[in-house]
């Protein structure tokens, strides 16, 4: 699957148009992580429909639901912007962006330094790139091309060897070790758990996907995780505030 949608993108990036920039301003996505208010830091996703769950929310209003993320005390947004695979839409993280003050993941598969130009002119605070879908040296240009902008990176791996290619070019500041295998869409919320004590120690630790239950996030944070993704969970929820206060245990009922 990983390898479609990367063969997609560039095919998108050929007639790719770069958009007026917003102008919005920076908001530090790393500090956002540092200074949550809780023991794990959540940034909560704006995602309507996926490749391995299909449609996650009909009548999909993202600004209503940033809100609603925001209001329920996430530390940081992460909002899809692919639209093949994910029905995300660049222009739900600008409406998103202007419609809050938290700090926003642009959350799509970039290969290309036109789509960090990109994610700055829409307003991104920060960017994902996904160590299984680039080369290490190509991983390190566009991490050092996007610290440049002064957008964050979340780098994310699913497994060990991947960690490793990582690790031997760059040190993230902030690393997310997603739960599920991008090529096959299998989850294991214990994915974190052996890979953890090789994650440098200044690095922030992102467990992602398949975070449903207060359970899952209490394991995870054993597992070392600093902060956690979570969309599908969330986003199936009426009410993504109560939904935000259900996963921290702060509401039993409700
Ligand atoms: O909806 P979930 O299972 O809570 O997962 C959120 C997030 O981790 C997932 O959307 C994700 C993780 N890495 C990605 C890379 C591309 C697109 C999406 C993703």
């Amino acid at each position: 699957m990983l390898d479609q949608i990367i063969q997609t993108k560039k095919e998108e990036i050929k007639n790719l148009i770069l958009p007026e920039d917003e102008k919005l301003p920076r908001v530090s996505f790393l500090n956002a992580l540092l200074n949550s208010q809780r023991d794990v830091g959540l940034i909560a996703e704006v995602k309507k429909a996926s490749p391995s769950k299909g449609l996650i929310k009909e009548n999909f209003h993202p600004v209503e639901i940033a809100k609603a993320y925001e209001r329920g005390g996430a530390d940081c947004l992460s909002v899809l912007t692919d639209s093949p695979y994910f029905q995300g839409k660049r222009e739900y993280l600008t409406q998103v962006k202007k419609a809050v003050n938290l700090p926003i993941l642009r959350k799509d598969f970039i290969i290309d330094t036109i789509q960090i130009d990109e994610a700055q002119r829409i307003g991104a605070d920060a960017i994902l790139l996904i160590g299984e879908a680039l080369e290490p040296t190509l991983l390190k240009e566009l991490y050092q091309y996007a610290t440049e902008l002064s957008l964050d990176v979340l780098v994310e791996v699913h497994d060990q060897d991947t960690l490793d290619r990582v690790l031997k070019v760059i040190t993230p500041k902030i690393l997310g070790v997603n739960n599920r295998n991008l090529k096959t869409f299998e989850t294991n919320i214990h994915q974190l758990k052996a890979m953890a004590v090789t994650v440098p120690k200044d690095t922030i630790l992102v467990s992602e996907s398949g975070i449903h239950t207060n359970e899952d996030l209490q394991l995870v944070q054993q597992y070392g995780a600093n902060a956690v993704l979570v969309g599908e969970s969330l986003m199936r929820k009426d009410d993504q505030t109560l939904a935000i206060k259900q996963l921290f245990g702060e509401i039993i009922h409700g």
